[in-house]
């Protein structure tokens, strides 16, 4: 349907009437417009300096009035009066109550609003327009599945991969709890002439994904006006949004910013965020991006390891380690790491608990102390002499780790572009290769230091027999 809406024309507006728009709706603008920036036209439209700005003087640069931000408790507003809205939230349950489930199902209300083969369903509002001048972004979601196989051994790969298939699980939850309403399985749904396909659930959330921002008070929203805003990092910032006393959206100048006629008024998405997740979210790198900065790596539980089915079961944290850059060097995080690389003989058990309605239930143990959430086991390992042993055994896994994402990185290398492949996502995939891999070169070293640094310890060197230590037994180790 939207993409429909997009060619006929009845779901698309040219952003130079955006203003218009705008100032019907109470949007105020001070000293800034919306357009494309000559010469980076390919970054879409962007915020605009109208003459010369300087710092925080002079009150916001644009004004967005409460009504208009796309946030949850408007939608639930606007659901007070729109009957067809609030029915479809409603059957969409706890998924219609998170901030996610109501924008995507607000905007996709509004697309259907707007097609001319529906009538009188969901009532017009000034945010039915809105949609209009969104562009479609190139988001990886998009991309052919050639594109997506130049991923390969990048982590947007599994993060793309996994993306798809929550969406299609989304999808149809969606049909499934709003096929018994009629108007839905009339014009959503029907087989022969329903307007709805997963493409419109894709579209709908990359303008959601690429648009929101986390607002103070009012959490994740799309804010109309402000959501023009581009993005640039660290001291490029030049704008920085937030809500006013009354709630109203506010873009303000940074303090001591200046900004001459026609330059670009940036805020941004998140300085922390890395190469993987910028292109994740917004489909670009921002030019002159150095470094991957952070990246986030799988890790299973080997197949041989007897508490393998336990650990996974009690398992409350992400399955996997992060790398990223720190203070000019490079960290590892992971709390999943240390249940890895305990086992029964160090002090890890599972006891089987009968509970009181008569279902089962694993506990964890470390030495007899229960486990009721594994983030703790780091704290508790923290506390055990073997603790630079425990510490070994997880760099060396990870570092193994690391080799293997370096080596399926390599063995991919720089394929040519062929003709069926655009030539944004073969840039995208080939920058994010190399700075992946530059990044993975700068963990090994590191993980390889600490190593070096762990292998010295009295602890280690005691565990592995290398000192002498009286009677005590000394076990034979394996770190490979
Ligand atoms: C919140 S929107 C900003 C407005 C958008 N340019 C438009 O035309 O509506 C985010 C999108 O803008 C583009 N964008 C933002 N900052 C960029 C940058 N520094 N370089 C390239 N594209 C950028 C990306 O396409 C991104 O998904």
């Amino acid at each position: 349907m939207i993409r429909r809406g997009r060619a006929e024309g009845w779901l698309r507006e040219p952003i130079h009437r955006f203003p218009t728009w705008a100032t019907f709706n109470g949007i105020k603008s001070n000293g800034v417009s919306i357009g494309p920036l000559p010469r980076f036209e390919h970054r879409g439209s962007t915020i605009i300096a109208d003459r010369e700005l300087e710092g925080a003087k002079g009150g916001p640069l644009l004004l967005v009035p409460r009504e208009l931000i796309v946030s949850r408790q408007n939608i639930d507003v606007v659901a007070k009066s729109d009957q067809h809205l609030r029915e479809v939230l409603h059957a969409l349950g706890d998924f219609g109550r998170t901030t996610r489930g109501a924008v995507l199902i607000f905007l996709l209300m509004q697309a259907t609003l707007c097609c001319p083969d529906i009538k009188d369903i969901g009532v017009h509002n000034p945010l039915t327009e809105y949609i209009k001048f969104l562009p479609d972004e190139l988001l990886p979601t998009f991309w052919s599945e050639e594109e997506r196989d130049l991923l390969t051994g990048t982590t947007l790969q599994p993060a793309v991969r996994a993306k798809l298939n929550s969406l299609l699980r989304e999808f149809e939850a969606v049909r499934v709890a709003t096929a018994g309403i009629s108007w839905c399985a009339k014009y959503w749904w029907d087989e022969d002439d329903g307007l709805l396909a997963f493409d419109d659930w894709l579209r709908l959330d990359a303008m959601y994904r690429s648009r929101a921002l986390e607002f103070p008070n009012v959490g994740d929203a799309m804010v109309p006006g402000i959501d023009m805003a581009n993005h640039a990092s660290g001291d490029a910032t030049a704008a920085l949004y937030d809500t006013d006393e009354s709630g109203n959206g506010v873009l303000v100048l940074r303090d001591g910013k200046e900004i001459r006629e026609g330059g670009e008024v940036t805020i941004t998405y998140g300085d922390e965020k890395g190469a993987c997740e910028n292109i994740f979210s917004y489909g670009f790198i921002e030019d002159g991006m150095s470094s991957a900065q952070i990246m986030l790596l799988d890790i299973n539980i080997p197949h041989d390891d007897p508490l393998r089915p336990a650990k996974l079961y009690v398992n409350t944290t992400a399955p996997g380690f992060r790398v990223f850059e720190k203070e000019g060097g490079i960290q590892w995080e992971s709390d999943f790491v240390w249940l890895v690389v305990v086992n029964e003989e160090d002090g890890l058990d599972f006891k089987v608990k009968q509970t009181v309605d008569g279902n089962k239930e694993i506990q964890s143990f470390w030495k007899e102390q229960e486990l009721n959430d594994t983030l703790k086991l780091r704290g508790l390992l923290k506390e055990d002499p073997l603790w630079e042993v425990f510490q070994l055994r997880a760099v060396v896994l990870m570092q193994n780790r690391v080799d293997e994402q370096i080596e399926t990185l390599r063995a991919v290398g720089r394929p040519e572009r062929t003709d069926t492949v655009r030539e944004g996502p073969w840039k995208l995939a080939a920058q994010l290769c190399a700075l992946e891999l530059d990044l993975l070169h700068g963990a090994r070293s590191a993980l390889e230091s600490e190593k070096a640094t762990l292998l010295e310890t009295e602890t280690v060197q005691r565990y592995l027999g290398l000192v002498e230590d009286g009677d005590e037994d000394v076990e034979e180790a394996d770190f490979t």
